[in-house]
C-alpha cells in the first residue's frame, strides 16, 4: 500500500501542456497521486505544469501553483517529463532536451515520432533514458507494447486497422446518420478527438505516422512518415457511402503494414468492407488494430482509440512502467534489428481487390469492352452491378443516356488496376469513372 505521507524525494513529473490529453493526466496524478505511487512501488510528485496560456479554460482546474509557461526550466529540474504539446516544434526540442539530460520522456507525439524516431531513439539509447509512446497509436488500447514485447519473440507479418478515431467518426456518422462531412468533423474536434489541425486526421497524416510507428516495430525494422503511401477521406462522397452500403460494403480509413519477402509495402487509405468483416462493426471513434504473426496467428486489439480521458489511461500506464524503471534499471529493447531485410517498398507492390465506379453509355457491348480491358491487365472480376440510371438533380434520366456500372474484382496489383482505370478512362462508352476503392475481405 502506499505510504499515509508521501516523502517528498519522490520520482519528479514534468508535464508539458495541458489540454485534451494534458489536463486528464495532470488530473490523475493529483487526485490520484496516492494510488499511482503505489502502482510504481515508489513515490511520484507532478510539479510542474507547462502551459501556453495559464488563464485557458481546461477540462480540469491545475492547482495555481503548479503551472508555468518556462516549459525549457521544467525539463530541466525533472526525472520523468510527459509531453503533450504535440506538434514538430517546440515538442521536438523540448523532448531532445529532456532525454539528452537523461530524464525519461512520455509522449503521445506521433507526428514527432513518425518523422524523428530514430534519431530520437538514439539519443535517449545513448544516454540510458526511457522512451515511451503507448498513446501515440490507438487512444488507450494497449497496442504498442505487445507488438514490441509479448509478440518480441515471433515475427509479424501483417499489422491492419483502424487507426484514427475522428475519421472513422465521420465516416461512421455519413454511414449510419446521412450526416454531413463539415457537421461531423466539427462534432469530432468538440469530443476531443480531432489533432489541433485536423487535416492531419482527414487527409491521413496521421494514420500515416501511426503505421509508420506499427510497422517500425512490428517489423524491427525502421519506417518513417514519407515512406507510408497516404490517401485520406476528403474525396469520400455521400455518393460513395451510399453506393457501399447499397452492395453490402461500408468504407473505412485504414492503416495497412504488410511484409514482402524484400520489404514492406506501408499504406493508409479509404477502403471497402464487406459488413461481416469484424472492422466494419468498429463505430465512432473507436479503434481496432489487428496483428498477424506467424506462430500467435491472428490477435485483435480493440478500444477508444481517441479522446482526453482514454488516452489519458496509456499515457499514465506508460509513468507508471517508467517511473519503475526509474528506481530499478532493466535492460531496454535494442530498438531496430531486421533493418536490413526490410526496405520500405512504393504502393505499386501492393496487392488488395478493388472497386471501380462508373457512368457509362446504356448500349449494347458496354460490358464486354469493360471486361476486355480488364482481362488485358490480368485484373478478374469478381462481381459487378448495375444499380439502375443514372440520376441528374435527382431525376432518373432517359435510358439511352447512360447506366452505371460498380465492379469488384479479384486481387490485383496496384500497377496493374492504375494502368486499367486509365484505359478505362478512354474507352468511349465509359463516360466518367466516378471512384475506385480498395477492398479487403480478409483479416
Ligand atoms: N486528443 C486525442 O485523442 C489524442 C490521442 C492520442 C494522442 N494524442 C496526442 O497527444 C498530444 C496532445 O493532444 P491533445 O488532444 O491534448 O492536444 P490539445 O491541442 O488539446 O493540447 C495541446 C496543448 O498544448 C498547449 N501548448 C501549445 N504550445 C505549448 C507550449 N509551447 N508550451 C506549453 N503548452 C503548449 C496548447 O495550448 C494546448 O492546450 C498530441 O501529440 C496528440 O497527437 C491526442
Ligand atoms: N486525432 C487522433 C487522436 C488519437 O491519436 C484521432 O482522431 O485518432
Ligand atoms: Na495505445
Amino acid at each position: 500500500m502506499a505510504p499515509a505521507t508521501l516523502p517528498e524525494d519522490a520520482i519528479t513529473i514534468g508535464l508539458l501542456g495541458a489540454g485534451n490529453v494534458g489536463a486528464q493526466v495532470a488530473r490523475t496524478l493529483v487526485e490520484e497521486r496516492e494510488l499511482i505511487s503505489a502502482r510504481v512501488g515508489t513515490p511520484v510528485r507532478l510539479t510542474g505544469v507547462a502551459v501556453r496560456d495559464p488563464e485557458a479554460p481546461r477540462d480540469w482546474k491545475i492547482p495555481g501553483e503548479l503551472i508555468t509557461t518556462d516549459a525549457e526550466a521544467l525539463v530541466d529540474e525533472v526525472d520523468l517529463v510527459v509531453e503533450l504539446i504535440g506538434g514538430m516544434e517546440p515538442a521536438g526540442e523540448l523532448i531532445e532536451r529532456a532525454l539528452r539530460r537523461g530524464a525519461a520522456v512520455v509522449t503521445g507525439n506521433k507526428a514527432l515520432l513518425a518523422s524523428r524516431g530514430a534519431e530520437l531513439n538514439a539519443i535517449a539509447a545513448e544516454t540510458g533514458a526511457a522512451l515511451r509512446f503507448e498513446a501515440s497509436v490507438g487512444g488507450a488500447i494497449p497496442i504498442l507494447r505487445p507488438v514490441e514485447e509479448s509478440l518480441s519473440g515471433d515475427r509479424i507479418t501483417k499489422v491492419m486497422g483502424i487507426v484514427n478515431g475522428t475519421t472513422n467518426y465521420i465516416l461512421d456518422q455519413m454511414d449510419t446518420t446521412g450526416a454531413a462531412f463539415d457537421d461531423a468533423l466539427a462534432e469530432a474536434q468538440k469530443l476531443g478527438y480531432a489533432e489541433a489541425d485536423p487535416t492531419a486526421d482527414v487527409e491521413g497524416h496521421d494514420a500515416a505516422a501511426k503505421a509508420a510507428i506499427l510497422g517500425t516495430l512490428a517489423f524491427h525494422a525502421p519506417f518513417s512518415f514519407d515512406e507510408v503511401y497516404c490517401e485520406g477521406i476528403s474525396a469520400v462522397t455521400q455518393d460513395d457511402i451510399e453506393a457501399a452500403a447499397a452492395s453490402g460494403y461500408v468504407i473505412k480509413l485504414l492503416a495497412i503494414a504488410e511484409k514482402q519477402a524484400d520489404g514492406a509495402v506501408l499504406r493508409v487509405h479509404p477502403t471497402l468492407l464487406p459488413r461481416t468483416h469484424p472492422l466494419a462493426s468498429v463505430r465512432g471513434a473507436f479503434n481496432a488494430v489487428f496483428v498477424v504473426a506467424e506462430n500467435a496467428g491472428e490477435l485483435m486489439f480493440y478500444g477508444q482509440g481517441a479522446g482526453g480521458l482514454p488516452t489519458s489511461s496509456a499515457i499514465m500506464g506508460d509513468v507508471v512502467s517508467v517511473a519503475r524503471r526509474l528506481r530499478t534499471p532493466v535492460a531496454e529493447s535494442p530498438g531496430v534489428s531486421d533493418a536490413v531485410n526490410l526496405a520500405p517498398l512504393p504502393i505499386e507492390r501492393a496487392t488488395t481487390q478493388y472497386y471501380i465506379d462508373m457512368d457509362v453509355a446504356d448500349k449494347e457491348g458496354v460490358i464486354a469492352e469493360i471486361a476486355q480491358v480488364l482481362a488485358a491487365h490480368r485484373v478478374s472480376i469478381e462481381s459487378m452491378r448495375q444499380p439502375g440510371s443514372v440520376t441528374v438533380e435527382g431525376e432518373v434520366e432517359d435510358s439511352d443516356n447512360g447506366a452505371k456500372v460498380q465492379i469488384v474484382t479479384h486481387l490485383a496489383s496496384e500497377k496493374d488496376l492504375h494502368e486499367t482505370v486509365q484505359e478505362l478512362r478512354d474507352l468511349d462508352v465509359v463516360k466518367t469513372v466516378n471512384s475506385v476503392l480498395r477492398v479487403e475481405v480478409e483479416k
